[in-house]
């Protein structure tokens, strides 16, 4: 039953731009069916409506006309002023989500996402990497010699694309792989957002290593764009391309363990995660979303405060954290060894294994078992390698894909940009 009392309450928060739950009565809970005995309290959720901007002359507005006072013309003007300025900021904005694919069903070596790039549109399959800022693709001017199956991207077929004069690339990677060549702009979409006029990198050389994943046409980076290498002129990324067209200057990576996630632009789903979201502090130079990690724990083990300073990577495939950190998890493992032979831990496939909990501000994300054990070293071994390793060698702490798709990760490129985590 709706009450008067409701109706009033309902058109305040309205008035405010805040949707409600109408309880069904006083004093009983929203949660109940509405026949609950009364339990003199009421939780109303209350969610702002989607596309709501606030208006501050109409809330005064509306106050001249609750006391019966004569509503001068100057406020009028002004509640169409602000209403104009909002129905224009609104129109612009656009909002995306895009699928995060695993190349190989077994496991989870990277996720490419579908794009469109040019007139009339081209779609690629690329991997979206915030441990890198170059938007490159496989094109044209890729030898075919080093294209095997990869999709590709033809300027010469776009009537968008603008060969970008003078400018060149090259990457190199940590994994050893890397790529180069020249750059155009084109219109450039993903998950129904687009920038015209993105840069876009063809390939006019790429590593073997590219060449043999025939699953991935090329890279998006999301990373800051001081890392991008287009000389003489750095590029934006997509991302900065797009920030001021989005509702919110963010985008959030749901991966997932052996099947398809998402990438949302301009948007935080709240379908996507439980419990609440942790912000933590970005440090953006040189231009990595790097974050410190507030300690670990192995299993149901004590949880070890630290400060572990690492970079949440979408292109990474493994996990690497310090040596006393991935000792300690190996140590808890059935004949784990740090293996020269293979490269790194591997263990007997048949051992079980701990699931790993890292902290994220007071909150923690915990990484299950499962997505520990990576791999066979090949098909039928009993070895398999480890999804957690040691980064004493590469210098960084990289929290790649087997501890992103333990959680809903929010990238939040607001001024200054933080990182969020939430469990799921
Ligand atoms: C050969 S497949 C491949 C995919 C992505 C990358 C870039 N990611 C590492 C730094 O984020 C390198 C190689």
């Amino acid at each position: 039953m709706v009450t008067l009392a409701n109706l009033v309450l309902a058109t305040a928060l309205a008035a405010v731009g805040l949707a409600s739950v109408i309880p069904p009565k006083i004093g009983t809970t929203a949660l109940g069916n509405g026949h609950g005995t009364s339990s003199g309290r009421a939780s109303l959720k209350q969610v702002r409506r989607p596309g709501y901007r606030f208006n501050g002359a109409r809330d005064i507005y509306k106050t001249y006309l609750k006391y019966g006072v004569p509503v001068p013309d100057y406020l009028k003007n002004a509640v169409a002023n602000i209403d104009a300025l909002n129905a224009a900021a609104l129109s612009k904005r656009e909002n995306g989500s895009a699928a995060a694919i695993p190349i190989d069903p077994r496991f989870d070596i990277a996720y490419v996402t579908p794009v469109t790039i040019g007139t009339p549109p081209q779609t690629l399959y690329l991997d979206f990497d915030t441990g890198s800022s170059d938007l490159w693709v496989f094109s044209s001017h890729t030898p075919e010699s080093q294209v095997r199956g990869q999709r590709i991207y033809s300027p010469e077929k776009s009537s968008t694309a603008k060969l970008l004069a003078g400018h060149t690339w090259s990457i190199l990677y940590g994994d050893g792989s890397g790529s180069l060549g020249n750059v155009y702009t084109d219109n450039f979409t993903v998950g129904g957002v687009t920038v015209t006029s993105q840069a876009v990198q063809t390939a006019q050389q790429v590593s073997y290593s590219f060449t043999s994943q025939s699953e991935i046409h090329g890279l998006v980076g999301l990373g800051f764009s001081t890392l991008n290498t287009v000389f003489p002129n750095g590029q934006l990324t997509f991302f900065d391309n797009a920030k001021s067209t989005l509702d919110s200057p963010v985008f959030t990576a749901d991966l997932k363990w052996k099947k398809e996630g998402t990438y949302d632009f301009g948007f935080i789903d709240e379908t996507k995660y439980t419990g609440e979201i942790t912000y933590l502090p970005v440090q953006t130079d040189p231009g990595y979303w790097t974050f410190t990690s507030s300690g670990y724990a192995v299993g149901d083990g004590a949880f070890h405060p630290a400060s572990i300073v690492g970079i949440a990577d979408t292109g990474t495939s493994l996990t690497y954290l310090p040596a006393e950190v991935v000792t300690s998890y190996w140590g808890q493992v059935d004949g784990a060894v740090d293996s020269d032979y293979y490269g790194g831990y591997v263990f007997p496939c048949s051992s079980k294994l701990p699931s790993f909990t890292f902290g994220v501000g007071p909150a923690n994300i915990t990484i299950p078992a499962s997505y520990i054990n990576y791999a066979q070293i090949t098909e039928g071994s009993p070895v398999c390698f480890g999804g957690l390793q040691s980064s004493s060698w590469l210098g960084v702490n990289i929290w790649g894909d087997v501890a992103l798709k333990a959680a809903f990760v929010v990238f939040n490129g607001a001024n200054p940009p933080t990182i969020g985590w939430a469990k799921k």
